[in-house]
């Protein structure tokens, strides 16, 4: 048997039901053989992959130990846990769920601070007033860290918090915090508010590649096979299929329905029948078939797709040139 081919997936917390979702839209159908407490799983169809089910952070671990070949985590986990992240491991997709920025967030009565600017003037009167340097809360210690340095802040400290954040500054333990929020409803909820120019990060889940995974033949072949499953789905979210029959087809008006609305004909222009069709941005279909019909067409019939398969594939071809840096 050779080394098997190794997915993180997120076992609990808010990635989890929608990477699951994610795998199966693409046709790749995870399942627990040893019932829902098993953190092994497999890929029907795909032999030699195992799913490995971690939390969120144990994943961007991981990926940063090359102990996964893929895995599906948030960026903010990324770029805190995997220094020089851009080196050892490649975001090779944003996933569309997870969003969530990393913020630094001051006490609502704080009124004269409005920028990292302003938290600056703050810093550095802190400590003659108070016999200690301004502390900031956070489990994101190293974005903390990169993004003061970046905004000339030198004058505080971290203190290193493992969750409700949030609660530092009330309970007296930090006087400001950075934090991940979707909502700000727990911001707001503590009497705190984010900086003008204070987002660290806009994160969302990725699907990520390692670098130091054992990038063996069969363990490039089987990341092909993957990648091609979520390219087709990719592809297929991107439009819709536009079918139609009509005389006056001709290439300057298929040049004019790409100019105007984003449509493609994968398999060239009409057939000898006459019978075309097109993709179509889901937004532009409404348009696109007023244009036709204008032009002569009839009937003009839409529907979802499930897959377009190409012979290019962009995610692929995207890995292929990261493991050769
Ligand atoms: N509102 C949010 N708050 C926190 N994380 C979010 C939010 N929205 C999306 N995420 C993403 O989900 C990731 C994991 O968060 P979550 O708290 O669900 O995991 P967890 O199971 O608690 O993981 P761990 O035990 O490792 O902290 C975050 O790092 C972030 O990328
Ligand atoms: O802006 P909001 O929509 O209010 O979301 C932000 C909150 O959600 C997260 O906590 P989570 O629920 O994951 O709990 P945890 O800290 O135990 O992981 C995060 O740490 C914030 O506290
Ligand atoms: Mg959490």
């Amino acid at each position: 048997m050779s080394t098997p081919f190794v997915v993180a997936v997120p076992s609990k917390g808010r990635l989890q039901e929608n990477a699951e979702g994610f795998f199966a839209r693409a046709g790749l159908s995870l399942s627990k053989p040893g019932g829902a407490r098993d953190y092994r799983g497999t890929i029907a169809g795909l032999d030699n992959v195992e799913i490995a089910y971690l939390s969120a952070s144990e994943i961007a671990a991981n990926l940063a130990r090359g102990a996964v070949h893929l895995g599906v985590t948030g960026e903010d986990l990324v770029r805190e846990n995997i220094p020089d992240a851009d080196r050892r491991v490649l975001l090779i997709d944003a996933l569309g769920f997870g969003s969530a920025n990393v913020v630094v967030a001051v006490p609502q009565a704080w009124i004269d601070v409005r920028t990292m600017a302003d938290l600056d003037d703050v810093a550095s009167g802190f400590r003659e007033q108070h016999n200690h340097r301004m502390r900031v809360a956070t489990k994101y210690i190293n974005l903390t860290r990169g993004f003061f340095a970046r905004h000339g802040v030198s004058d505080y400290r971290i203190v290193e918090s493992a969750g409700a954040t949030e609660g530092a500054p009330a309970a007296g333990s930090a006087e400001l915090i950075v934090d991940i929020t979707t909502t700000g409803a727990t911001l707001a909820a503590n009497g705190l508010k984010v900086l003008d120019d204070g987002v660290i990060l806009r994160s969302q889940a990725n699907l990520v590649a390692s670098k130091d995974a054992d990038w063996s033949n069969g363990a490039r072949e089987t990341a092909r096979v993957i990648l091609d499953h979520i390219a087709a789905r990719a592809r297929a979210n991107k439009y819709r299929e536009v079918r139609t029959r009509f005389a006056g087809c001709n290439d300057a008006l298929l040049m004019e329905a790409h100019n105007r609305f984003g449509v493609v004909a994968p398999f060239g222009g009409p057939t000898s029948s006459g019978m075309l069709t097109l993709h179509c941005p889901p937004g532009k279909l409404y348009a696109l078939g007023s244009f036709l019909r204008e032009h002569g067409a009839d009937t003009v019939s839409v529907v979802s797709l499930d897959y377009v398969f190409d012979r290019e594939n962009p995610l692929f071809a995207k890995l292929e040139a990261f493991l050769r840096q």
